[in-house]
């Protein structure tokens, strides 16, 4: 949309409209409000434990009753969704991820816990991949050369969002990268009468350097060798995000995500403009250290660069952004 130029200098003064607060606010075209967060909480064992990530500064593991004191936080805010990572004890692990179909695995009494003190006041995302439950940190099946396999993945996390759903969650969000699977967990839901259970699809996800402190948080850094690269994207491509959004809608996501966030605004706003359809973003971990250490280091103040980072996915057409600093948004805006 170019704009035509109504008049010259000195009848137009762009200026004009920003020279006092009111205009401004009258003029504003983007807003961001608490519902545009979504929380990402990472879930630990114990009873009345907190656990800071160092990596994360700000950022703590809860046990399942601080996940519940969490979220009553995230609900008296107006924030409308959680996002829900466990930090699974090294002897759950496995080579298969099987601790992932157990249905009373950390994340199933994390999910049930928050429904039954929040009910639908809030919503809840479960992440769909291996990683926080293989030995190897990968996100899926591994052959004996390491490498990933994908139609046998596709069973298990079929497996893995059923027992996800069965617990209450609201929105399942395959972040795995596998070929085929938002199809086959969406026919394997409505087999089992979940209906209204959404598929958010991280359709396009980069094999990014900005995941670290996430894999510090649910304890996967350590056990992963090698990289993800032959299944999240290539940052170098955009053409071919637009395909994998395509796919993904073509199979039944509800919504779409784009994965990270501030360095992949520009494939944000083309899903938004080509597919007209709900996109997320995930300011993730290594975005989030980023604004941290600019303010430990005094190079910025955090409340006007959280919240103008936030604002950015507004204006490139995101519905919402996954934010670890949602709770700290939120309450800014609330005053
Ligand atoms: N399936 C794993 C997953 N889900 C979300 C993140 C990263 C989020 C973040 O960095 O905040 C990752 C890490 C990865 O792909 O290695
Ligand atoms: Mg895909």
């Amino acid at each position: 949309m170019t704009q035509t130029i109504p008049a010259p200098f000195p009848a137009l003064r762009l200026r004009r409209t920003r020279a006092t607060g009111w205009s401004r606010a009258l003029h504003r075209e983007h807003i961001l409000t608490p519902a545009d967060l979504i929380w990402p909480l990472f879930v630990t064992e114990g009873a009345g434990v907190e656990e800071p990530i160092p990596s994360l500064p700000g950022v703590s593991r809860w046990s399942v009753d601080g996940i519940v004191a969490r979220a009553k936080e995230a609900v008296a805010q107006g924030i409308p969704v959680l996002a829900l990572f466990p930090n699974t004890q090294p002897e759950r692990r496995s080579e298969d991820g099987a601790e992932a179909l157990n249905p009373d695995n950390l994340m199933c009494r994390a999910i049930r816990a928050i429904k039954d003190a929040c009910g639908d006041d809030i919503g809840v995302l479960t992440d769909v991949a291996l990683d926080p439950y293989t030995s190897h940190g990968q996100d899926g099946l591994i052959d004996d050369a390491g490498y990933v396999l994908n139609d046998a993945t596709v069973e298990v996390l079929v497996g893995q969002s059923l027992n996800q759903a069965a617990a209450g969650a609201d929105i399942i969000a395959p972040s795995d990268m596998m070929d085929g699977r938002i199809g086959t967990i969406r026919e394997a839901l409505e087999a089992e009468n979940h209906h209204n259970v959404q598929i958010m699809s991280y359709a396009a996800k980069y094999a990014s350097a900005f995941y670290g402190p996430f894999r510090d948080a649910v304890g996967s850094r350590g056990l992963l060798k090698g990289n993800k690269k032959t299944y999240q994207m290539d940052p170098a491509n955009a053409e071919e995000a637009l395909r994998e959004v395509a796919v993904d809608l073509a199979e039944g996501a509800d919504s779409v995500m784009v994965k990270p966030g501030l360095p992949y605004l520009d494939i944000a706003i083309r899903v938004k403009q080509q597919f007209g359809v709900p996109v997320f973003a995930y300011q993730v971990s290594g975005e989030y250290a980023m604004i941290e250490a600019a303010v430990a280091a005094g190079a910025a103040d955090r409340d006007t660069m959280v919240l103008e980072t936030l604002l950015a996915f507004k204006r490139a057409g995101c519905s919402g952004v996954l934010t670890y600093h949602a709770l700290h948004a939120a309450r800014l805006m609330n005053g």
